[in-house]
């Protein structure tokens, strides 16, 4: 009998459904309550890389505290594999690298792992397998017995790593993971997160930084102001979606004539399309315009050879991520 269940389906590791989380302010009339998530849904799954993007303030540490269960939300359901988000059973599964991890400055790196081990409750045969594991995939396997106090920011934090992953966990939460490094760092950060990947752990982290993300994740979710504003994988998310219409970039010459009927010509064009007017020298107009929906390209076009003119470009111009982003924050965040 079939379990319904095909081999090829993705199998959920974190799923957050219409989650809320309003901090109460105090004084009467609770004034001051922040609503720091307002129904935030998204998914993401088995082996994935999923990035939380948003500015400060848009709720990413508030959703990740719900999902290790340090705080509660006030609405909605959070899981982690199908388990409620804060159990014991959940939080086994998950291995969680803090913003700022503080090791203390006596440890080595490999008594610092000793000791994260004992906190799993981890026997010691395990915790030097592991030790030895681990060292070698965030590539401090040479430093191992160097006090960490010689440590550069980027190797405390593959530290912070593999303190993570000790109990060998499915999910690993990320909060700001290459914040505050120098590139070098970073890069050497982001390589442990692939090599993870490539072992088939699932990564949930947030950051604010949109290079980072693109960088390392293979799906996204863009958070504002507690809200969830576009989630998919990164390469569908790039490249405009149905939400933004189809974005061209538009030359078109008229024949030699009065200034008014270029303008009246524009100004026609422009009732099927938003955008702006890039340039426009003599009788040749050029602008970058988005339409939503291909029957107005088509009246654009009709429009500049109902006038005898000649398009000499029409070119769909392909949103970047970045713009995407810069977009859907802007309209969030209001003027
Ligand atoms: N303990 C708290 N009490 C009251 N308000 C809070 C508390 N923690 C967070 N907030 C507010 O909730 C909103 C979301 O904060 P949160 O820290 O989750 O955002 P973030 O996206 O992680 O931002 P950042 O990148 O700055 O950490 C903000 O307006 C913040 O001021």
């Amino acid at each position: 009998m079939s379990s319904g269940l095909e081999a090829t389906d993705p199998i959920t590791v974190v799923h957050v459904d219409q989650l809320k989380k309003t901090y109460r302010g105090g004084g009467l009339f609770r004034r001051g309550n922040v609503h720091a998530l307002s129904g935030v849904s998204l998914q993401a799954d088995a082996g994935q890389v999923f990035g939380l993007l948003g500015p400060n303030g848009a709720g990413k540490t508030t959703l990740i505290k719900i999902l290790l269960g340090v705080i509660r939300s006030t609405g909605g359901r959070a899981s982690l594999f199908g388990l409620p988000a804060g159990s014991s059973t959940a939080r086994q599964r998950v291995g969680y690298l803090p913003e700022s991890l503080r090791v203390d400055r006596h440890h080595t790196a490999r008594s610092a792992l000793k000791y994260y081990g004992r906190l799993s409750r981890l026997d010691s045969a395990t915790i030097a397998r592991r030790s030895d594991e681990l060292l070698k995939i965030v590539g401090l396997e040479r430093r191992d017995r160097e006090s960490v106090k010689r440590f550069s920011k980027g190797m405390l934090q593959r530290l912070g790593l593999a303190q993570a992953l000790m109990h060998d966990p499915d999910l690993l939460i990320l909060d700001e993971p290459t914040d505050g490094l120098d590139p070098v760092g970073r890069s050497e950060v982001r390589r442990v997160i692939e090599r993870l990947r490539d072992q088939g752990k699932t990564i949930f982290l947030n950051s604010h930084i949109l290079h980072e993300v693109e960088l390392v994740c293979s799906h996204l979710a863009i958070m504002a102001k507690g809200q969830v504003l576009a989630t998919g994988p990164i390469a569908e998310l790039a490249g405009g979606g149905s939400d933004s219409g189809m974005t061209f970039d538009l030359v078109y010459r008229l024949p030699d004539g009065d200034d008014t009927i270029h303008r009246q010509t524009a100004e026609q064009i422009s009732e099927f399309a938003t955008g702006d007017w890039v340039a426009h020298h003599g009788n040749t107009w050029q602008g970058r315009l988005t339409c939503d929906q291909q029957s107005s390209i088509d009246r654009i076009v009709d429009i500049v050879r109902g006038r005898d003119g000649s398009l000499l470009r029409l070119q769909p111009v392909r949103e970047t991520l970045e713009d995407k982003f810069m977009r859907l924050i802007n309209a969030a965040e209001g003027p």
